[in-house]
Formats: structure tokens, C-alpha cells, sequence
């Protein structure tokens, strides 16, 4: 290959020894580390040919018949397959592509590179080679076969124990296509007669020499005693495979995400008829390669992705875990010329992670994308249906909620009818507060059985879905005051199902912002905001749409008997001769059996479907899902090769393996072996850090002011008006606004829809163009200026009656405004200020606690404002105290700042923010 520049060995500066990178004039470029490990890789195929230990010992094995010239795709090293493997089916738009695609066969560009020595400990010194492929680059004829727009890139990082390679695929037209990939690893062994390849037992493999059957593996050690070429599917990425030689690794293979691994070696027979493979050499190499090759995945333009293959989808290509440093892809990869990083920029390497446009000019940091993306839409979220299974269960709740209140009065009345009423509003303050109460003391520990390995936050979700249903029909089934109380008590206890969800939908977005980097850098970066100020709105919105119909539907199903009398009720056809006995005995039964069906589909949504996310669990096996799985797969036919997009939805339905879900994947060839280390939990001390602390205090003043108030307003409204000559001076007034039931009603309704059309179309825009943290500080001043003008509603002349319907629209629109911009911004910045993601739904557990907290303290206090106010003609005095406390919740907002949330510590993309979920409607009511 003719290379344009052929610079000499380039140190990376300073007295500490650095790797030293070459680019030579044989299309190789060649990386040495100061302990003296190097690799080796040529520019056709970006194949790495060479991988050597300190003391000079290759491990990697190459053909003595290699052919290195680019007429033939290099026997030996690391072949980059893609974008099929094996021979491509006849009828796919592969199908003209030779044998395990073209990218082994065409021409790379080198990017840079970028080392990791900052700390100038040997130990810590890797450096990384980024290779760049693209549709424009590859040979017209490889176009003919596959003329999609793609662009590759492909790293290899040397470390002094291991060798980390990655790639990246990213569609650049608007056609989607499939792919496999996989990296074809020859290793180099002594014996291969005295190798065996572990930890593939009990997989189901297709078997190349048997007429491709699948089969099962059943040896824990695979002996390779002659011709072998097996594809083992369906491996859990999590499960190093390694080569051994009595027993002592020679070889661990750590993938991300490939969950297949295909094993193969000629033998003797094979060997001789492959004219660039010596006949002898099968006895010195073994391939273990790490692929996505079980179906195909699927690549939009853009960053959605699915694939099918009997209903289960594989991931396409992502980068390494591995981030140290950023990523330099050139915009003019595309470009077909042969301006690599050294043509251009004289030395053409990008040194100590700093950022090199590749353009030439070499100048800093990556510049911000020109043109504003707009807001994604709702159809672009990721994982529909995890996020759809996450939404039921959180309407489930909302909606057994609020139907309760429609009936709530009465069932309490038939408890004890000889109570006043006044005793009954005091029980149901009680019952309402008991809930929150309870949850206030249980959900840190949710939070932390959900952060913890053994439980999870699946597991989590499930107890407290089921503490709803037993709760919502022991409470049907009351008879007395105490009883009720204790049901409610046990719901609230064993539920913090909020937290866990919104540490759940934070953890299934960052998922899509590993989606989202198979798209050049600059994209990824402009992608966040959108997708976070979408997704988190799910959760709210679930809230608004209980709070719409859930007392319609309580109020519909109370009392059956009496309300429906025809179906229900004496002489009808279901109620006999007195009517359905168990509705007379428990009128207030139905509704709640009602509810405890749609939360009980919502546990079947969670256990059948719901994958896990915790970082250590979600690789474990799953029963729920498994059979999930199994009865999806009932309803779907095979649709054998007959490929086609599959949305979201029905890409999560069929999800079987959780290695087949993210869309990272990477393989890491160590040796000696290294198994992934299980991180220490932090202390209390440094979870809650200055931030964090900060944070959740914004977060719980603002969940006081919120809930009081609309506590205050409920009972603010229907209050009567004082006598029109009780006013004295500007402050002292007194009396709500006297409107009826109905109206208080219709009330509920305005607050709901004016809610509702915010958070869909206007929240994600503002969020989007200010950022959380000036969204929270842009509108939280709404809402203490609406408590300032609330009571001054009581002075609307009685003559004027028909103000006090505007007037009171407006008010509750700013504080409405200003809590559906604010709320959301709270929750995404309290899950931003963690960088731990072994501790988030810890904190997400304090923030639902701290905030359960505030939500029994908020009305009570309010309440008691209120009765105050009005025995003392000051009626203003506690919306004015709320005032003050919002504007507090507003100053402490100026002492925090957005953290980076935690996948920027996974260093997965720079500048990406951690994306959540947030809801906090809750904190609303
Ligand atoms: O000869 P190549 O095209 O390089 O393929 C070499 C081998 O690659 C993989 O391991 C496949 O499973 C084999 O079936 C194939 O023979």
C-alpha cells in the first residue's frame, strides 16, 4: 500500500519513556510500549498481525504463507469480519460479498492515536490505534455487492497485560442494512493438541463439519482433536472464554456484548488445500472469535437498530468499555481520499487524549455541531417496551390511588356511620399521610436492596407491585378504620417502586446512548439532552393520566349493587335474588379488585418481560423472562430469512438473552487472564457528597412547596367565602373561594390538562435548548409568585364572580408551568449527581424518601397554615410562608451544579450526561 508520509518513531514527550508509534513504509503501523509489549497492525484489514509480551513472545499467529500484499485478506492475526460472516446466504443483500465480507480485504485508514500516561506510572500506560473504513474508501466493486453508506472505526488498545480491540459500525445513509461482525482471533499456541477452550459447556452450537447441526456442548474443556469450526451461540459476555494448557490459561478472551464465539481450527486435511496456510501450521494456532453472528443486526440510518432472527435480536457494534481517552473521528473519513491523520497534520497523532479534528488545522476539541438537532420523538425512544412495562406499572399506582379518593369519604363514612364528617376528614388525612409516611421509611432501604447483588431492582419492583395489589384489595375487603389503615400502611412500606423505576428508565436510556455512539462523536454528544428530556417525562405523565381517570373510574365502580343495578343488583341476571353477595357485603370491593387486576398485569408485564438493569445482575439468567420468551415465541411465527426492520417494541418483546440487548460489544484478548473486579460499595460518607446532598435538599423543598400546595388548594377552593367587610389593610383577609364540589372538580381537570400538554410537547424543547439545571432555575420563581397571588384571589369582588375562573387558571398555570419544568430537571439532576451506577438506586431510594417525607409534612403543615389562617383573618400568611420556602428551594439551587451522571465515569462518550428518567409527580400531589 502507498502511504503518504512515512514519519519515524514518535515519542509522546516528557522524561517518563512513552509508547512510541510508527507508521512504516510496508502499510503497517506499529505501537511499543516502555515495558516493551507491542503490537502491530496492517493498514489492509486494519489486521493486527502482531501482538507481542515484554520479553518479545508473539501470541498471536500468522501464516508463514500469509499473503501481505491486499490481494487476499491476511491468513493470521486479527481479521476484522464484516459485514457478514462465513459464506453470505444466497438472497441477502450480502450475498455478493465473499466470505466473511470485504472489511479484511480493503484498505484502512490509520486516524491517531491516543495514549493513557498521564499518571506516568508504567503500569498504567496503554495506547490506542484507531483505524477509520468507509463506504467511499472500499473497492468498486465491494460497493456493486453492498452499496450501503457505512463508516467503520476500529481501535486497538495495547495495555501491558492485555490487547483490546473495538469497533464501531455507523450507518451514514438512510437505508438500513444488516450486519455480523466478529473478530477473527488466530492465537498462537504451542500444541494445539494440548489446548482445550473452556467455559462453553452446556452451549448450543451449530457445528460447520456436521452439516451445520446444532448441537450441545457438553465438555467443559474442548479438546481440539480435528477439524473444528463451531459457532457457540447465545454465550453470556459476562463469561471470559479462555484457551488453556494444563489447566493455566494461556489465553482469556473477555468480550462486551458478542455473544457468539466461534472455534476453529483446519487441521491437516483443510490445511493443505489452503494455498496461504503451511500444512503443518494447524498444529501452532487456534481461533476463538468473538462475533454478533447469530442474526443479523440491523443498522438505521441514525442510531436505531434492531435485528430479528427468530424473534431475537443480536447488537450491532459499539466501542470498548475501555474510554480512556476521546475518540478522533475525522469528518472527511468519508471523504475517499487518502488523507490520513499523519498526511495532515504533519505528525499527523493526537497526544494525551487531547481531541484532534483531523481536518488539518489540528485545533483542540471537537467544535459544536452547527445546526441545533431538534427534540427526538416519542417513537425514538429506545426499548419501548421496557420503557412501555415500566409505564403501566407506573400507572397501575396513580390509578388506584386516585380512584380510592372518589369513594374514600364514603367507604370511611360505612365504617363507623355515626362519625361526623369532620372526624371522617381527619381519618382521611390520616390514611393519606399514613402512605407516605410509611413509604418515608422504607424507601432508602428499597433503594438499597434494589442497588444490591442479590436482590435487584427487578426483584424490587416486583414485592412492590405485589405490596400495591394486597394493599388495594385488603383495603376493598375492609371493614373497619384500622384495618383500611394497616393495608394502606403495608402498601406504602413495601412500595418504593418509584425510585427503582427511575433508576431503571435512567439505566434503559444510557443503554441507547450506547446505541447512539455508533454514530460519530459529535452526534452522540448533540443526542443526550434529547433523549434524556424525552424519556423522563414518562413517568410524570403517567401520573397526570391516573390523576384524569382514576376517580372517574373509582366513583364508576363503587357500589355496584346500587349503581348497576341491572347487572349487579337483585333479580338481575348476575346478582340473583338480593344481588351480588359479595359487593352488598363489601360495596367498595370492585374498584379495587379492578385495580388489582391492571396492577396484577402490570406485575406479569414486569415478570415476564422487564429486564434487569443492575449492572451485575442483568447477565443472570431470568426465569420471568425466559419463559416470557418462550410464550412470545407461541404467538410468532418463524419467519425463517425474511428480514425486515422490527420496531422497538417488538424487539424488546422477544428478547431472550440479556447479552443480546446492549448494543456494545467489543472483545478483549488477554492474557494472562483477567476477570472483571467487583467494585466496594462507597461508604454512606461518600455517596452523599456535598452535591448530592444539595441536590436532594432542592429536590425535597421543592416536593414540600409542591404537595402542600396542592393539598392548600384543594381545601382552599371549596372554603367559603369570608363576609365582604372582613378585609383589613393589604394582608389581613380571610375565606377561600367557595366553590362547589363539581367545581373543585372540574379544578382537578384544569390542573390535569394543563399538565399534560406541557410536559408532552413543550417540557422536552425547554429542557432541551436550556439544560436541567437552568430549566430548574428559570422556573422554579413561577411557583412561589403563585402562592403570592393565590390568596389575593379571595378579594375578587363578589360582583366580578365570573374573574375568579381566569384568575384562578392563571395562577394554578404558573405553578403548574413552573412544576412540570422544574420536577423532572430536580430528579434528572439528583440522578446526575451520582457517578456511581452501583449506588443510584440507593439515591433514587433517598430522593423518593426525603420527597415521601415532605409529602406527609407538606399538607399537614399547609393544612394547619390554612386552619390557622383563617382562625386568625390572615389567610395569606401560609401561602406567603410557602412563598419564602420555594424561594429558599431556589437559592439552594445556585450552590449546585449537574454532575456527570454515571455513564460519563464509564467514559463511554465524553460530555454525555447521565440520562434518567425523572417523574417526581408524586411530589405533586
Ligand atoms: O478461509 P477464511 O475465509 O479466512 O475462513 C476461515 C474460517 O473462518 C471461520 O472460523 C469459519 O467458521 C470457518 O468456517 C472458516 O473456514
Amino acid at each position: 500500500m502507498d502511504r503518504g508520509k512515512k514519519p519515524t518513531s514518535i515519542g509522546i514527550g516528557g522524561s517518563i519513556p512513552q509508547p512510541t508509534v510508527n507508521i512504516n513504509d510496508n502499510g503497517t503501523v506499529d505501537a511499543k510500549l516502555p515495558s516493551g509489549e507491542s503490537v502491530t497492525v496492517h493498514l489492509f484489514g486494519a489486521t493486527v498481525i502482531s501482538w507481542k509480551l515484554a520479553n518479545g513472545a508473539e501470541q498471536l499467529f500468522v501464516s508463514s504463507k500469509a499473503i501481505l500484499d491486499g490481494s487476499k485478506a491476511i491468513r493470521g492475526g486479527i481479521p476484522v469480519v464484516f459485514p457478514v460472516f462465513g459464506p453470505p446466504p444466497p438472497n441477502h443483500a450480502t450475498s455478493s460479498l465473499p466470505q466473511h465480507g470485504f472489511a479484511r480485504s480493503s484498505n484502512w485508514e490509520f486516524l491517531g492515536k491516543s495514549s493513557s500516561e498521564s499518571l506516568g506510572n508504567k503500569a498504567d500506560t496503554t495506547v490506542k490505534l484507531d483505524f477509520g473504513l468507509s463506504s467511499s474508501m472500499i473497492t468498486e466493486e465491494f460497493r456493486k455487492a453492498w452499496p450501503y453508506e457505512f463508516g467503520l472505526v476500529y481501535s486497538v488498545t495495547l495495555s501491558p497485560d492485555n490487547l483490546e480491540t473495538s469497533l464501531q459500525v455507523q450507518n451514514k445513509g438512510s437505508e438500513s442494512f444488516d450486519f455480523h461482525v466478529l473478530l477473527h482471533n488466530y492465537f498462537k499456541v504451542p500444541d494445539v493438541s494440548k489446548i482445550a477452550v473452556t467455559n462453553l459447556q452446556d452451549k448450543v452450537y451449530i457445528d460447520k463439519v456436521d452439516n451445520k447441526k446444532e448441537k450441545n456442548e457438553t465438555n467443559k474443556e474442548i479438546s481440539i482433536t480435528g477439524e473444528t469450526d463451531r459457532v457457540y451461540l447465545d454465550v453470556d459476555p459476562t463469561a471470559p472464554v479462555a484457551v488453556i494448557e494444563n489447566g493455566q490459561p494461556l489465553f482469556t478472551i473477555t468480550r462486551k456484548e458478542l455473544n457468539t464465539v466461534t472455534v476453529w481450527n483446519p487441521w491437516a486435511e483443510n490445511a493443505k488445500k489452503m494455498s496461504d496456510f503451511g500444512d503443518e501450521e494447524y498444529k501452532g494456532m487456534v481461533c476463538v472469535e468473538p462475533g454478533a453472528v447469530k442474526s443479523w443486526s440491523v443498522l438505521e440510518g441514525g442510531d436505531a437498530w434492531e435485528v430479528e432472527d427468530e424473534g431475537l435480536p443480536t447488537p450491532p457494534l459499539l466501542e470498548a468499555e475501555n474510554e480512556e481517552y476521546d475518540q478522533v473521528v475525522p469528518d472527511n473519513l468519508d471523504n475517499g481520499t487518502d488523507n490520513n491523520a499523519l498526511g495532515q497534520n504533519g505528525n499527523g497523532l493526537i497526544l494525551n487524549g487531547d481531541n484532534d479534528n483531523n481536518n488539518g488545522t489540528g485545533t483542540g476539541p471537537d467544535p459544536e455541531p452547527e445546526e441545533k438537532e431538534k427534540p427526538i420523538s416519542w417513537s425514538q425512544l429506545p426499548k419501548k417496551t421496557q420503557l412501555l412495562i415500566l409505564v403501566l406499572a407506573r400507572l397501575s399506582e396513580p390509578l388506584t390511588q386516585t380512584s380510592l379518593q372518589a369513594y374514600l369519604f364514603y367507604q370511611l363514612k360505612s365504617f363507623d356511620p355515626s362519625l361526623p364528617d369532620s372526624a371522617i376528614s381527619r381519618q382521611a388525612g390520616i390514611f393519606q399521610g399514613s402512605f407516605t409516611a410509611a413509604q418515608f421509611l422504607t424507601s432508602v432501604w428499597w433503594g438499597r436492596a434494589a442497588d444490591s447483588h442479590w436482590v435487584g431492582r427487578k426483584r424490587v419492583l416486583l414485592v412492590g407491585l405485589f405490596g400495591t395489589l394486597i394493599s388495594c384489595v385488603g383495603f376493598g375487603f375492609s371493614r373497619s378504620f384500622t384495618a383500611a389503615i394497616i393495608f394502606r400502611i403495608l402498601g406504602g412500606l413495601m412500595n418504593s417502586n418509584v425510585g427503582v423505576m427511575r433508576t431503571m428508565i435512567s439505566e434503559i436510556i444510557i443503554e441507547k446512548k450506547y446505541a447512539s455512539s455508533l454514530k460519530l462523536d459529535r452526534d452522540q454528544r448533540a443526542n443526550d439532552g434529547r433523549y434524556q428530556s424525552r424519556a423522563f417525562l414518562l413517568l410524570p405523565m403517567c401520573f397526570n393520566v391516573g390523576v384524569i381517570i382514576g376517580p372517574s373510574l373509582g366513583g364508576f365502580l363503587a357500589e355496584p349493587v346500587t349503581s348497576f343495578p341491572g347487572i349487579f343488583g337483585p333479580g338481575s341476571f348476575l346478582g340473583g335474588k338480593d344481588g351480588v353477595w359479595w359487593m352488598r357485603h363489601w360495596p367498595y370491593a370492585f374498584p379495587n379488585l379492578v385495580s388489582a387486576v391492571f396492577i396484577l398485569s402490570a406485575w406479569a408485564g414486569i415478570f415476564f418481560g422487564l429486564e434487569e438493569t443492575h449492572e451485575s445482575l442483568r447477565y443472570q439468567p431470568d426465569w420471568g423472562r425466559t419463559m416470557g420468551s418462550a410464550i412470545a415465541r407461541r404467538f410468532k411465527r418463524n419467519q425463517g430469512y425474511r428480514y425486515r426492520r422490527l420496531d422497538d417494541d417488538e424487539r424488546s418483546v422477544f428478547l431472550e438473552d440479556d447479552d443480546d440487548v446492549v448494543p456494545a460489544s467489543a472483545a478483549t484478548t488477554s492474557h494472562p487472564e483477567t476477570l472483571p473486579v467487583k467494585r466496594n460499595k462507597p461508604s454512606w460518607k461518600q455517596l452523599l457528597t456535598r452535591n448530592v446532598i444539595l441536590t436532594l435538599l432542592t429536590h425535597s423543598l421543592l416536593a414540600m412547596h409542591t404537595s402542600a400546595f396542592n393539598a392548600m388548594t384543594f381545601v382552599f377552593l371549596p372554603t367559603p367565602r369570608a363576609p365582604e367587610d372582613s378585609r383589613r389593610g393589604f394582608f389581613h383577609f380571610n375565606g377561600g373561594l367557595g366553590l362547589t364540589t363539581q367545581q373543585v372538580g372540574i379544578a382537578t381537570s384544569v390542573i390535569g390538562l394543563i399538565g399534560l400538554p406541557l410536559q408532552l410537547f413543550v417540557y422536552p424543547r425547554v429542557q432541551f435548548r436550556l439544560g436541567t439545571l437552568k430549566s430548574l432555575r428559570s422556573f422554579l420563581p413561577l411557583s412561589p409568585l403563585a402562592y403570592i397571588l393565590m390568596p389575593f384571589l379571595v378579594l375578587i369582588p363578589r360582583g366580578a364572580q365570573f374573574l375568579i375562573w381566569p384568575s384562578f387558571s392563571f395562577v394554578v398555570a404558573l405553578q403548574v408551568l413552573s412544576r412540570t419544568f422544574v420536577l423532572p430537571a430536580a430528579i434528572i439532576l439528583v440522578n446526575n449527581s451520582v457517578s456511581d451506577p452501583s449506588v443510584l438506586g440507593t439515591v433514587h431510594g433517598v430522593a423518593q424518601s426525603i420527597s415521601s417525607g415532605a409529602r406527609t409534612l407538606g399538607p399537614f403543615l399547609g393544612g394547619l397554615g390554612l386552619s390557622l389562617g383563617l382562625s386568625h383573618n390572615i389567610i395569606g400568611a401560609v401561602w406567603w410562608a410557602l412563598a419564602v420556602e420555594a424561594l429558599l428551594g431556589w437559592l439552594v439551587s445556585w450552590s449546585i451544579f449537574e454532575g456527570e451522571g454515571i455513564q460519563r465515569k464509564k467514559k463511554v462518550v465524553p460530555e454525555e450526561e447521565a440520562l434518567l428518567n425523572s417523574e417526581s409527580e408524586e411530589e405533586r400531589r
